[in-house]
């Protein structure tokens, strides 16, 4: 299992489907590079940074879903390892970054929806709700999507949030990493550490 988490009580992790762009956008948000682009299930454990404009540690959780050439006991470990640090540390994850692609989601999800399959981000979405982690849904990837309000409304309807997606602002967060725009993400972030930090000062009343 992970054991070089840093005893930090402020955190925001980052879950995504492998190649979703969870590397790009790290590298906006810390301003180290990672290896983007390359061979995909290569992240296996966490890897903590620091949040350059903020005062937290973010967490990068290793992808999960399909990835070319992983054997498949190997995923189910990994997403296995990624739920157990999760619920670990739930009261100290203020908030989780699900990294999903704004082109490909729906379809993907659409395609391992069935009677006894849920697909891996609405599974994962429920979980870190039921969790009581407060969840920004990262929708990447967005210069590539030409009808922006229907796939995202798609997007919604799938993760069980009734649409229109404008409603769910510091839930749905449509940025481009590779463009440098993320601003939805970072506005719907820090509204959920705000709310984390006005809970805690509530507890003393
Ligand atoms: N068009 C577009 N492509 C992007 C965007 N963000 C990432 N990509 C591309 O998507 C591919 C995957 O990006 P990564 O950042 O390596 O993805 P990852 O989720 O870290 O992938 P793994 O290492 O497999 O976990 C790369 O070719 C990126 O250039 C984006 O906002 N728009």
């Amino acid at each position: 299992m992970f054991e070089s988490r840093p005893d930090r009580d402020a955190e925001v992790a980052l879950v995504g489907r492998s190649n979703v762009g969870k590397s790009t956008l790290m590298r906006e948000l810390t301003g180290h590079t990672f290896d983007t682009g390359q061979r995909p299930g290569v992240t296996r454990s966490p890897n903590h940074y620091d949040w350059t404009s903020e005062d937290f540690m973010i967490t990068d959780l290793p992808g999960f879903g399909f990835m070319e050439g992983v054997p498949e006991d190997v995923r189910e470990q990994t997403k296995t390892d990624i739920v157990r640090y999760i619920e670990d540390n739930a009261d100290k994850i203020l908030t989780a970054v699900l990294v999903v692609d704004g082109k490909a989601a729906v379809d993907i999800i659409d395609r391992h929806s069935g009677p006894d399959e849920v697909p891996y981000d609405v599974e994962m979405f429920h979980f870190l709700r039921d969790v009581d982690v407060p969840v920004v849904v990262a929708v990447n990837k967005m210069d590539k999507v030409d009808d922006r309000d229907e796939r995202l409304n798609e997007l919604c309807d799938r993760l069980g949030l009734y649409p229109p997606w404008k409603q769910w602002q510091n839930t749905i967060a449509p940025i481009s990493a590779k463009r440098g725009s993320i601003e939805p993400m970072t506005d719907a972030v820090r509204h959920h550490l705000h709310e984390a930090e006005r809970d805690d000062l509530f507890q003393f009343f």
